[in-house]
């Protein structure tokens, strides 16, 4: 098999893993279903950290959330990295064999009007390892509405953001720099 066709086979066996845990989201939820346009898009990233010799100086990724509908992370045995903010502090995402880490992405905090939140995560330097990760991207077609899914609104729930087309988000997310706060009032309904 060829480096193409095993991207290939690879992503769309995620994507069946995506859509299992999407289909669980919605359960739990007691939404509608995700449609495809939302999740028919996959982009692999391979990203590689060699070591650096003073972790104090830089950070292998910034903070951010990320921008899609949701991500499925293959992390390097025994490396940590990867860190996810919670309750005010930074918390290391041990890597687990053979596990994959599932990170809920901007669009699916925004198509169920804020319940799910998007993780801000970052990943720090090691002076004496290098570290290499598998991201998924599961993501709308550029031209998708994304809108609330189901009837999660209510009085005391009221809708949060104003639909939009998925293209629009991503530019602004690349213009914002990851500022989460910043970018998601953009798309906020009173905004
Ligand atoms: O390398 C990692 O563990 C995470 C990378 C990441 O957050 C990203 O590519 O968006
Ligand atoms: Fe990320």
């Amino acid at each position: 098999m060829d480096s193409r066709e095993l991207v290939r086979t690879r992503s769309a066996q995620v994507r069946k893993v995506a859509m299992k845990v999407l289909e669980l989201i919605s359960k739990g939820l007691r939404t509608a279903y995700f449609r495809d346009e939302l999740c028919h898009n996959v982009t692999l990233s391979v990203n590689h950290y060699p070591p650096c010799l003073d972790p104090s100086l830089t950070l292998d990724v910034p903070k951010h959330c990320d921008p899609n509908l949701i991500t499925i992370l293959l992390q390097e045995d025994h490396v940590n990295g990867l860190q996810v903010f919670k309750d005010g502090e930074w918390i290391s995402v041990e890597p687990i064999s053979q596990a994959l880490v599932i990170n809920i992405g901007h669009q699916l905090q925004i198509i169920n009007n804020g319940k799910l939140k998007s993780a801000e995560h970052r990943v720090v330097t090691s002076s004496s390892h290098s570290r290499t990760s598998a991201a998924f991207f599961i993501m709308p077609l550029d031209d998708c509405i994304v809108e609330l899914v189901g009837a999660l609104i209510s009085a005391s729930n009221p809708q949060l953001y104003k639909p939009f087309q998925y293209k629009e988000f991503f530019i602004n997310y690349v213009i914002k720099q990851g500022k989460t706060e910043v970018l998601l009032e953009m798309f906020k309904l009173q905004a």
